[in-house]
């Protein structure tokens, strides 16, 4: 690591905004993902996840605003000797064989380290059969070890998990938690399989419409809500409801019982509520289903409107 990127974060984003063709897809990003970590990026279907990406990667350039790879740009030489990046559709040369794909990514990359390519790879993945022969997963799996194996600063990774089966997807996130523990890899993925984010990621950044939702650590993200769960107060004129409750992020009813995420501490009128700490998924499935409520940031510095332990009046959602 050189001085000048000693101590950066492993991206960072400063009023980015990208276009797709006319499309503004990312609106003024700003947000810092920290160096070592293991970064979830969340979002409904065109949020803005792979263009994110691949700005990150070098591959789409900023409209406006900046976006550094561990400080650099991630266009130039240097950014880009320090980053792999797995694309959504996996690109790989069909016609090359397993073995052949493997001494491609070691001819071009001069840190080149089999044994963590390895690390991805199975039995069940024949060394000496065509890539265009293999499974979507298997495919999935080969393009992961090229990224592996270059041995990067920096992971970047498209929904690495979408089209593996269960024990492949328990195989793949424990060989990328081994990295980041062994080597100090820093990784963003975008995955759409929240429950299985949990005791994986130790960063969230959540982004939707172009626009950060919610970003920090998950430790943080979970002590700063509550789940409350109890019976719904009845509706009475002049009476607080549910929609009232301080720092309410979403709250759904079932017959006459309600459960409600709140930021802070949350207390609600009625009850006895029965209050715990909700699970990582929780508490993006409600920020998913809750467009309305403010964005979530422990980093004051990140674009969001609104930090950890400011609770204020979100809106609810039934
Ligand atoms: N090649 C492209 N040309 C023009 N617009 C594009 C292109 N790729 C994506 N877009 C648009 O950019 C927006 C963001 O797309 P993006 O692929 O970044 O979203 P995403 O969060 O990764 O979605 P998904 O979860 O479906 O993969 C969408 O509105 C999409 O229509």
């Amino acid at each position: 690591m050189t001085d000048r990127t000693e101590g950066a974060a492993a991206v960072r984003a400063d009023g980015l905004s990208v276009r797709r063709g006319a499309k503004a897809v990312l609106q003024g990003v700003r947000v810092e993902v920290p160096a070592g970590r293991v970064c979830a990026l969340i979002g409904p279907n065109g949020a803005g996840k792979s263009t994110f990406l691949e700005a990150a990667a070098g591959l789409l350039r900023p409209h406006r605003g900046t976006i550094r790879l561990l400080g650099e740009d991630p266009g130039s030489h240097a950014g880009r000797a320090r980053m792999a990046f797995v694309a959504q559709d996996k690109p790989l040369y069909g016609r090359l064989t397993v073995a052949e794909t493997l001494a491609m990514g070691r001819d071009l990359n001069p840190g080149w380290r089999p044994e963590l390519a390895e690390r991805m790879l199975d039995e069940r993945i024949p060394r000496n059969v065509r890539v265009g022969s293999l499974s979507g997963g298997q495919r999935t799996r080969v393009a992961l070890a090229l990224a592996l194996g270059k041995a990067a600063d920096v992971l970047l990774l498209d929904e690495p998990l979408a089209d593996l089966d269960p024990l492949s997807r328990h195989h793949v996130t424990a060989v990328l938690m081994a990295d980041a523990a062994e080597r100090g890899t820093s990784i963003l993925m975008s995955s759409h399989v929240l429950a299985e984010l949990e005791g994986v990621a130790d960063e969230v950044l959540v982004l939707d419409g172009g626009l950060v939702r919610m970003s920090g650590p998950v430790d943080d993200v979970l002590a700063d809500h509550r789940l409350l769960t109890g019976p719904a107060p009845e509706p009475a004129p002049g009476k607080r409801g549910v929609a009232d409750v301080p720092g309410l992020v979403e709250a759904r009813t079932r017959g006459r019982q309600a459960t409600l995420l709140v930021r802070g501490d949350g207390t609600a009128p009625g009850g006895p509520w029965q209050s715990e700490e909700p699970s990582l998924e929780n508490v993006l499935m409600s920020y998913l289903r809750s467009p309305q409520a403010p964005p979530w940031s422990s980093r004051p510095a990140d674009g969001t409107a609104s930090t950890a332990g400011t609770a204020g009046r979100t809106g609810a959602a039934a």
